[in-house]
């Protein structure tokens, strides 16, 4: 490693920042660049088609900026924004965006492609940056603000003459110093009040100054300081949209446009799961739903990821990343038995309507088209819990914290053998074999119990035999009927039944009731476990059951 080889990028000295004071109340105004930073970032850039589909997505998900491309740079680009407008694909409230270079003829192309659009924000750019100034363009400083000025001019120029035959058609001009976070602030400040003293934008009639990390160079904290300080020294602020565009290539696009709007700005530029140049753009999901887990409307509909994900996937032909914020398959589950342990019991406490409180689950997975099912997922590094998540879950079963402790070996060592997670399925056939269950229903071949006042009498016929015994309910006059039998005295320690899932029953038998029984025996401790039609024969059938063991 040679770290002598890099400097810091310098940013400004603002000793009197304000951002790190304030706190998100709002979404910001969305704008989608998928289209265009997302397409030309990719090996195949979309097809017209593939654009359409994305585009559609886009506009379900609730954007009402959308960057479409950048027409004058290829005949697809162009026929996709010609699509858009002939087939009257934009609805009343979208506003489609194009991007284009500080170059007369490539401004021409990007109106003819836009002819007829009812509202449109044109894009121009050029970069500002100190190494772009110096190596790539060898221009100075007042040259290079030439060229903005010059794009500015050819910009509101065209859209003149695109007026003449096309009134109807409204345009915001949009202007971005590429490379901002690698300018001189006060520079990109400059080059940014040349462009609005020729555009003479207004409070009503705004135009839009995007500001970009396009390679992120700095922290996001000295991003936020350069965001704050172009603000405070740009004048006549109040007749721009400050726009922010940042890259990740520190991976912190997201934290810089998280501080950037706690630093004023009012517009944020990124893509759909961050796809773009290198590490990507700025994910627009990660951020509007830190917002929505802030409790602020973000204002995009991202209840159904798994539809418009599979288009992202499909067009880009990138898969998303498991762990993906918010969205990956795994974001919501648990395999660690404390975790599992905290989640259910949070769960279990959690009322509807009342502020999300479960730990270790930063929203409802629910919000965001995700089930609970796939929560806890039981490995070898789950608990009790975990498996006790996942039969309730699934099964229904309400299982006493006795059968937890008692079951959570039986689930340990199936984790063990399969070496993964176990499936749920793997884990009800390992209790449903561990306790039995429904295989011995047919010994009790009949029962009767009469209670008297306070007493209660039990008469049993067990396979072929008949014991009968008497208590203060059934289960002692079951220890009782078991102790004339056999001698052996046995306690009951605890009891508990409930309703069953219809579907739980061993053999699609109808069950309706399950009862665990926790008795105490000369042989030692035990449960006992047994479904049955009604809740005596299941208590009954549990306690047999639990002797049997
Ligand atoms: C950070 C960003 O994402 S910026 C957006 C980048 N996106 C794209 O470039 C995708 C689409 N681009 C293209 O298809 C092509 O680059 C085109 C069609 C726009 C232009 O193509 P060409 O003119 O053949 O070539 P190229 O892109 O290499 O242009 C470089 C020339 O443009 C100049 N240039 C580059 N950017 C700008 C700009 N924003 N404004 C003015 N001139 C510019 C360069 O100085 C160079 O000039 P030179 O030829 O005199 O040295
Ligand atoms: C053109 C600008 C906004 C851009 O895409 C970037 O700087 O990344």
């Amino acid at each position: 490693m040679q770290p002598e080889k890099y400097r810091r990028n310098p940013t400004p000295n603002l000793a009197d920042r304000q951002w790190p004071n304030n706190q998100l109340e709002k979404a910001p105004i969305w704008v989608s660049v998928d289209l265009r930073d997302g397409n030309q970032a990719l090996a195949n850039p979309m097809t017209v088609d593939q654009k359409l589909k994305l585009w559609h997505e886009l506009v379900d998900i609730g954007f009402k900026t959308i960057e479409i491309g950048f027409p004058s740079a290829s005949q697809p680009e162009f026929d996709f924004t010609r699509r858009l407008i002939e087939e009257n694909r934009i609805p009343d409230d979208v506003t489609v965006q194009v991007l284009v270079q500080a170059r007369e003829h490539l401004i021409e192309r990007t109106y003819e492609a836009l002819e007829g659009v009812k509202k449109a924000v044109i894009h121009v750019y050029n970069t500002t940056s100190v190494v772009q100034r110096e190596n790539v363009f060898e221009k100075s400083k007042d040259e290079i603000k030439a060229m903005a000025v010059q794009g500015a001019k050819w910009v509101q120029e065209y859209a003149q003459k695109a007026s003449i035959a096309h009134p109807e058609s409204e345009w915001v001009f949009q202007y971005s110093p590429e490379s901002f976070s690698q300018t001189e602030t006060d520079y990109a400040v400059e080059v940014c009040k040349a462009v609005m003293d020729v555009w003479q934008p207004t409070v009503d009639n705004k135009c839009i100054l995007n500001l970009p990390a396009t390679v992120e160079s700095n922290s996001p904290n000295r991003f936020a300081d350069q965001v704050e300080y172009f603000i405070r020294n740009l004048p006549n602020r109040e007749a721009a949209i400050i726009s922010i565009h940042t890259h990740n290539d520190r991976g912190c696009a997201v934290a810089a446009a998280e501080l950037s709007l706690l630093a004023g700005a009012d517009r944020i530029e990124g893509t759909l799961l961050g796809n773009g140049e290198r590490t990507g753009n700025m994910d627009i999901v990660t951020l509007a739903m830190n917002l929505y887990s802030e409790g602020i409307d973000p204002e995009l509909d991202f209840t159904s990821p798994k539809k418009w994900i599979e288009v992202v996937e499909e067009v880009t032909q990138i898969t998303t990343h498991p762990r993906h914020p918010w969205v990956g398959d795994v974001v919501y589950t648990a395999y660690s038995g404390s975790h599992q342990d905290a989640i259910r019991k949070c769960l279990l406490k959690q009322k509807n309507g009342q502020p999300w409180n479960v730990a270790y689950l930063p929203i409802d997975p629910k919000d965001i088209g995700r089930d609970y099912e796939a929560i806890i997922r039981v490995n070898s590094q789950s608990g009790k819990a975990g498996s006790a998540f996942v039969l309730a879950q699934e099964y229904g079963l309400n299982l006493p914290k006795w059968v937890q402790l008692d079951f959570a070996p039986v689930a340990q060592k199936l984790a063990e053998e399969k070496g993964g997670v176990v499936s749920h399925i793997d884990l009800f056939e390992a209790f449903k074999a561990h306790y039995a269950l429904g295989e011995n229903n047919d010994q009790l071949e009949n029962y009767k119990v009469d209670r008297n006042g306070e007493s209660e009498t039990v008469q049993l016929e067990i396979s072929g035999e008949i014991w009968a015994g008497q208590g203060q309910g059934t289960l002692s006059a079951l220890c009782d009927a078991y102790q004339k039998k056999t001698g052996a005295s046995i306690d009951v320690i605890d009891y508990s039944e409930h309703a069953m899932h219809q579907n739980a029953m061993p053999d699609g038998k109808d069950a309706q009731a399950i009862a665990y029984v926790y008795l105490d025996t000369p042989q030692g401790k035990t449960v006992g476990i047994a479904m049955a039609q009604d809740t005596v024969s299941a208590m009954i059938l549990a306690a047999l059951s639990g002797l049997q063991r």
